[in-house]
Order: C-alpha cells, then structure tokens, then sequence
C-alpha cells in the first residue's frame, strides 16, 4: 500500500542573515502492507508530520520516492489523493455548516455523487457513534464527536488507506480508548490500512500492528510492538537486598547474567534480561547459595518507552 526508497526532505532556512538547510526526512525506506494499522512514532521534529506530508502529496520530496495505494506521489498526485484519506492534526470541520452537510460536500469534492455522499455519510455517522448529530454544528459536539467527524469526513470517498495525524491528541482517556474501538473497526469491517502518527504509547501499543520509530529524520525501528520490547529493552529485574554489604555480590551475580553491567542505586540492583521468567528460578537458587538475602525482587516488562530511550536516548513521555 505504501513503498517509500530514500525518501528525504530539506528545508532552507534562514537564521539572520545565514542561510541553513534542515534535513527533516532522511532517505526513508518504509512498506506497509494493505490491512495492516502501522504507528509512526518519534519524538518531537523528528521528521513525521513531514514524512505523512510527502506520503499525502501535499509536500514535494527533494530526493527519493513513494508510491501510495499503488501510485507515484511525484508524477500522479490526484490519483494518490483519490485514494486516500487524510486527517491533518488540525481536522477539516468548519464551525458553522452542519455535520452532515460538511460530510456530503466533502464527500462530493472528492467526486462522490450527492446521493451516495449522504448514504455513506449516514452510514459512517452510525459506525462512528455520531448518530443524532447530523445536522449539529461541529462547534457544539464534544472532542471525541468532532474527532470522529474528522475521521469520517476522512473515510465518506471510501479510500482503502487512511493518515491520520495524531488522532487523539487532547482527548480524554475514555474518548481516546473510544476512538482505537472505532480505528480497530476500520480494519475489521473494512478491511481499511491505517497509517497513523502518535505520541501517545499507550496507544501504539493497543492499537497497532507495527511501530515504525523515525529519529532526526530516520527511521530507527520497524516492528511489532511485542517483538521491539523484548529486542530492545528485555525484562527488567530489580532486586533490593537486605543489607548494603551484599550489594557487591547481588551486582556481581545480576552482571554475569545479563552479561552486562548491573545498575546499583542505594540497596537497588538492576539489570535487563530478555526473558526474566526463564532466569528467576536459577537467580534466586545462586543468590540463596551465596547468603544474599533479599529485601524484595521484582520484574517490569519492558515498556515502549523503554524502547523509545533505548532508540532515541529521549522519553517519548517528555513530550506527551
Ligand atoms: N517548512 C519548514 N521549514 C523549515 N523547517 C521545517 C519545516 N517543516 C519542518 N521543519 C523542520 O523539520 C524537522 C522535522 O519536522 P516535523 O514537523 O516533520 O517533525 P515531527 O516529527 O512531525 O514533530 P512533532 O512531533 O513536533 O509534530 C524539524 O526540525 C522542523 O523544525
């Protein structure tokens, strides 16, 4: 659905009287399979808005190329539009028209007859729990509603691959686990590919299939969730022993079983195994044998975040 070889962008800028170039996109390679939801994280200016621009057509690449749903974005522009769908951060909704008039001429901009705009509209208001707000005003629905309008302004030419660009930033929890229901939907009843850019964890974890990481304009990472927490971080094992004589010795055991340095911190002793649950009956037995005692022990398995400051030495939680 989305191909992308070298894709890169710069941007020249002016500091005073001195001219500078930002590489925002860096010869970026990404594929993504029709029917997969694929989340596209990084931290702040890492280069994703640019690079869903690019993919959109609505900015040009300086070097490489894309083809989206099967069409070059530099040579046939319309037709990638045609089949797609973008919702920008900002959403397209004006104030003052009606929902469900706003859908329709959105829907006919894109060459969708009136009659069939307004049944997929009607359709989409039903799909999306925006039954009854047909002919309210974006400006009096609640976040969540007005998001979801967003998206289905987005999805009424019926495009079979969706951007959407941060969806649930500045949603409530209960909204936002409400609108990944309704992302979800999109794949299972429609068998829709969405490409999505977020900041939120939490929400790449739930809901994507596959998490593309970009830093400084490259991408970093490309799996699913489950398999770059364990490749990249592994399980967290933290004991606390019971006396700070025995700090040494707990570091010197943990360190020989990661084959790394343990961390130490007060009567704290830490380090990351790929599979904790495999290493704890042995650890515990040696520990036993060398009269450390312990204070308590726990396991944490590994976060997106973790991978996230293992990736890009930043906390994507900085920037939530
Ligand atoms: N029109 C522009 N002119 C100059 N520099 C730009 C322009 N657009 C983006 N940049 C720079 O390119 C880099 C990547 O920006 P981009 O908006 O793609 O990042 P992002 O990952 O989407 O960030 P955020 O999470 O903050 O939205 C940044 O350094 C940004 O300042």
């Amino acid at each position: 659905m989305i191909h992308a070889r070298g894709l890169s962008r710069t941007f020249d800028t002016k500091h005073g009287r001195e001219k500078k170039q930002v590489q925002a996109v860096q010869g970026v390679d990404l594929d993504v399979e029709a029917g997969e939801i694929v989340g596209f994280l990084g931290p702040n200016g890492a280069g994703k808005t640019t690079t869903l621009r690019m993919l959109t057509t609505l900015l040009k690449p300086t070097a490489g190329t894309a083809t989206v749903a099967g069409f070059d974005v530099a040579t046939q522009p319309v037709d990638v539009r045609r089949s797609i769908g973008y919702v920008s951060q900002s959403g397209s909704t004006s104030p003052e028209a009606l929902a469900g008039e706003e859908i329709v001429d959105h829907g006919m901009l894109y060459g969708v007859g009136k009659q069939q705009a307004e049944r997929r509209g009607r359709e989409l208001f039903e799909q999306l729990d925006l039954d009854g707000l047909w002919t309210r005003q974006p400006r009096t629905l609640s976040g969540g509603q007005r998001r979801r309008l967003d998206i289905a302004m987005g999805l009424v030419h019926d495009p079979g691959l969706v951007f959407l660009d941060e969806p649930t930033t500045g949603l409530d929890p209960q909204a936002r686990a409400n609108l990944w229901t309704h992302i979800s939907a999109l794949r299972s009843e429609r068998g829709s590919t969405v490409f999505l850019t977020t900041h939120y964890l939490d929400e790449a974890d739930a809901l994507c299939d596959r998490i593309l990481v970009i830093d400084h304009g490259e991408i970093v990472a490309s799996d699913t969730p489950e398999s770059l927490k364990r490749q990249v971080a592994g399980d967290l094992i933290e004991l606390i022993v019971l006396s700070a004589d025995q700090v040494a010795p707990a570091a010197a055991r943990l360190s020989a079983l990661a084959g790394a340095d343990a961390e130490v911190a007060d009567r704290t002793v830490s380090v990351r195994v790929p599979r904790a649950g495999t290493e704890l009956p042995g650890l515990l037995r040696s520990l036993d044998a060398d009269g450390i005692a312990l204070e308590s022990i726990e396991v944490r398995r590994p976060t997106l975040d973790d991978v996230f400051l293992e990736l890009t030495g930043r906390s994507l939680r900085e920037h939530a």
